[in-house]
């Protein structure tokens, strides 16, 4: 048996199924270049800390940081901040 249109949305009739469908196919397009350009940052990130460890220095400059997590909370509110956290540690691991 196949799960309507309307069953899948959670909407109450066919032309709010259908808008919420065709904007899904672009927030599924949207996800899948986030995820590709935090993968890019992921690697820019990574030839950062390369070069600095194989100097001598740390893995993490903290006071980058500071910097990477004001741009979001700036852009984006509270919210940012805990965003720009979870991709730090996506790009440096836990500390
Ligand atoms: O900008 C740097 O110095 C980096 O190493 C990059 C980066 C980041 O991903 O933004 C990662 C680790 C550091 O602690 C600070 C920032």
């Amino acid at each position: 048996m196949s799960v309507t249109q309307t069953e899948k949305t959670g909407a109450r009739t066919e032309t709010a199924a259908t808008v919420i469908s065709g904007a899904r196919e672009r927030i599924d397009a949207l996800d899948d270049r986030i995820i590709g350009l935090i993968q890019e940052r992921m690697a820019v990130s990574a030839v950062i800390q390369d070069a600095r460890i194989a100097s001598g220095g740390r893995r993490v400059n903290l006071a980058r940081e500071m910097e990477v997590l004001a741009h979001y909370r700036d852009a984006l509110g509270k919210p940012g901040t805990s965003l720009a956290m979870t991709m730090l540690e996506l790009c440096r691991g836990r500390i």
